[in-house]
């Protein structure tokens, strides 16, 4: 690990005793970016020799970095903040607005706390014995089909676990354009033109559903399980004893059906690293060590959140470089995962790197770092690693089926990637 950065070598600024960040020359770096996707930050840290530098973004002056301690200093809540961080296009598509994402302080532990309390382990493991009864229940409809595409596949078994699981009912023809929604408010993470409007449409149309059923538990015309995700959102009152504004209801239930949705992608890419190191579906069955070490190094390898942002909160230093309030910090998640430093021969999937991992929150960062509760780590990290185990037990013990000739290529250009095929198999025959 780089522990610190050697800066460009130009001189400080009159008056400024601190190290310059290494500064990229463009005028604005956002076009860059969009086509560099996942290699952005770190093809530069490489050029620059750093773990740090400094970018134009959506005309605004953004820090990024990559590396451990980078990402221990990010989730320093101290210094940094999220209000006002994440750009307006993605909260209009990806994450609405008045979320978790961009609480800070009390208010941001007081409702990433009403999260936690859904995933404990039962809950987690409930939701994966859903799933795994959706794949049972698809089987013999995929023997017959002939060919299956993997991503919309597993997108729409996902939807049907994760609303029973939330207390959502789903109507007889609604299942595919809930889906639907759900995928294009995850793939307009960071388009532009037609699929950004795509997933501004859904996400409207997603919070009008929801928000809809928050009011009809409210008004008692619906009455989803206790402890279910609608209940929860719906019911729960701050320390005022206030209620959810209906509208901040809808947009966190979609914070946990989107991204439980958004699981499909890393099954993709569960069955394409099987399909590129076949000598995996001979470990895992029966080896809870080699399947657990296998999902981690799919969460590693496999590229999916690029990067995520925060703003200073007030001014300060760190290893020589001044972090000036309100500045737009970037953390590097890919390049992270990514990182020569931490990741011996990062560009090689070997899972059994895991063999024996004791454990780090910065250093394997697909769903973000630090802790869960006090910081902005991913909620549904538990469940996504079952809903990945509960598929790679599909995928080498439960089928077998051919991948037959298609474009798999991983454009690391597009965020959210995705084998360009979305993986279709054919002749699926079961086995278990
Ligand atoms: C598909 C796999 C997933 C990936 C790659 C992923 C990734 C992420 C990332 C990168 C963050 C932001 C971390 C940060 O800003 O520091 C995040 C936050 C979050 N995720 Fe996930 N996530 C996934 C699945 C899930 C699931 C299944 C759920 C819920 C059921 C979920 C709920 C959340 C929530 C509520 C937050 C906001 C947390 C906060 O701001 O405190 N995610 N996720």
């Amino acid at each position: 690990m780089q522990e610190r950065p050697v800066g460009d070598g130009r001189a400080p600024a009159t008056g400024d005793p601190m190290a310059t960040i290494p500064t990229d020359r463009s005028p604005d770096s956002t076009l860059a970016f969009l086509r560099a996707g996942y290699r952005f930050i770190g093809q530069r840290c490489d050029r620059y020799g750093t773990d740090i530098f400094q970018t134009r973004l959506l005309l605004e002056p953004t820090i990024c970095l990559r590396g451990r301690a980078a990402a221990e200093l990010f989730y320093d809540a101290d210094r940094f903040a999220r209000e006002g961080a994440m750009p307006a296009r993605g909260q209009r598509t990806l994450t609405g607005r008045g979320g978790v994402q961009g609480l800070d302080g009390d208010a941001h532990r007081d409702r990433k706390a009403i999260y936690l309390s859904l995933m404990t382990p039962t809950a987690v493991r409930r939701l994966g014995q859903l799933f795994t009864d959706e794949w049972q229940a698809r089987l013999p409809a995929w023997e017959l089909a002939g060919t299956v595409t993997l991503h919309t596949e597993v997108a729409s078994m996902l939807t049907r676990a994760v609303c029973a699981w939330a207390g959502v009912p789903l109507a007889g023809g609604e299942l595919d354009r809930r889906t639907a929604d759900l995928l294009a408010m995850i793939a307009s993470a960071a388009a532009i033109g037609p699929r950004h409007w795509r997933g501004r449409l859904s996400r409207h149309r997603g919070e009008y559903w929801v928000g809809d059923l928050v009011g009809q538990v409210r008004t008692g015309s619906l009455s989803p399980p206790g402890g279910t995700a609608l209940r929860v959102f719906a019911e729960h009152r701050d320390g005022d004893g206030h209620l959810l504004p209906r509208r901040i209801a809808a947009v966190e239930l979609l914070n946990v059906l989107r991204p439980t949705v958004a699981v499909a992608r890393f099954v993709v890419f569960t069955a394409l690293a099987l399909h590129d190191h076949p000598a995996w579906r001979q470990r895992v069955p029966g080896d809870a060590d080699a399947a657990g070490q296998f999902v981690q190094e799919v969460r590693r390898y496999y590229p999916f959140f690029p990067v995520t942002a925060a703003r200073v909160r007030r001014d300060f230093d760190w290893q020589g470089y001044h972090f000036p309030r309100g500045r737009r910090v970037l953390l590097d998640l890919y390049g992270t995962d990514h990182h020569p430093e931490l990741w011996p021969e990062p560009e090689r999937f070997r899972p059994e790197r895991f063999a024996g991992w004791p454990g780090d929150p910065y250093t394997l960062i697909p769903q973000g770092g630090g802790d869960h509760l006090h910081g902005h780590r991913c909620a549904g990290e538990w469940i996504t690693i079952e809903l990945m185990k509960r598929a790679l037990a599909v995928l080498t013990e439960f089928i077998r089926y051919d991948v037959p000739p298609q474009d798999l290529a991983v454009d690391l250009s597009r965020m959210p990637a995705l084998p360009a095929s979305g993986f279709v198999i054919t002749a699926v025959r079961r086995t278990g």
